[in-house]
């Protein structure tokens, strides 16, 4: 079994989701269980990316936990969206939201962490598919109320989940071919690296754009979770990242 994570970048269109409906065939074939976590599709000017549905109205600042309801919704969009582009692919699928996928967070609205995963009605849905979908960035607090885990977030849950399921890896989908000596649209020159351990990611992350958000990263580190990193678009090789 594993989780597979596809970021905004990879949702962001129907051409770039085949490529993701492709690598999902491809790891049903391997692995027989893959459990697939989604981002809302693209970036701003994207219409349902999380930057356009933070600023759905201003009055977001007098109640985080609205905020936090309605940016929710582009991971429940791309996950409904994912759902039926794998229907049409002939790849059966559910998808698990909310209270369903036993994300449960705690902390601030718009930045809370991921307590605790119950992983019992994603072990039922595995049974029935092979295929779940759990939309990334989101659990439910001790009261019931949608809480997002700060950008970048969807790479906490992949994580999360891997290690609540026991999977073998958790690989993430890029538009890199993997985790570079520096962020390539910022250094020209940097070069892939075709392994390295969690603890050398970390200086990497410290950046306004990191490849992999931090808090996810020391995560894997503490749950000791391997990673695969690589690119959406190419079959070469990604980068492994052991714990
Ligand atoms: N060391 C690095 N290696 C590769 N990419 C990096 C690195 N540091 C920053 N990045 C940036 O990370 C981006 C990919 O991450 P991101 O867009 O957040 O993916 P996702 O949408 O899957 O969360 C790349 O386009 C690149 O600009
Ligand atoms: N959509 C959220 C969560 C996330 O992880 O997105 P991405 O995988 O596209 O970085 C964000 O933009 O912060």
């Amino acid at each position: 079994m594993i989780v597979q994570k596809f970021g905004g970048v990879a949702m962001k269109d129907r051409d770039s989701r085949r490529l993701c409906i492709a690598h999902i065939k491809e790891g049903l074939e391997v692995h027989q269980n893959v459990i697939v976590v989604v981002s809302a599709i693209g970036r701003a000017p994207d219409p349902y990316s999380t930057d356009c549905l933070l600023k759905l109205t201003d009055a977001f600042s007098f109640s985080k936990s609205a905020s936090d309801l309605a940016v929710s919704c582009g991971e429940l969009i791309a996950s409904a969206i994912l759902s039926a582009e794998l229907e049409e692919a002939g790849i059966p699928n559910r998808v698990l939201h909310g209270i369903q996928a036993g994300i449960w967070t705690s902390g601030d609205f718009g930045d809370g962490t991921i307590s605790d995963v119950d992983p019992a009605m994603i072990i039922d849905s595995l049974k029935e598919t092979g295929c779940v979908i759990i939309p990334g960035f989101q659990g439910i607090n001790e009261f019931g109320q949608v809480m997002t885990i700060g950008r970048g977030g969807s790479d906490l849950t992949a994580i999360a989940l891997g290690s609540a399921m026991r999977a073998s890896h958790v690989e993430f989908f890029k538009d890199v071919p993997g985790i570079m000596s520096a962020d390539p649209n910022q250094t020209k020159s940097a070069k892939k690296l075709e392994q390295m351990t969690i603890r050398q990611l970390l200086p990497l992350l410290d950046t306004d754009r990191p490849v992999i958000q931090k808090r996810a990263a020391l995560y894997a580190m503490k749950k000791a979770i391997p990673l695969y990193v690589r690119g959406i678009a190419s079959s070469e090789k990604g980068t492994w990242i052991t714990p």
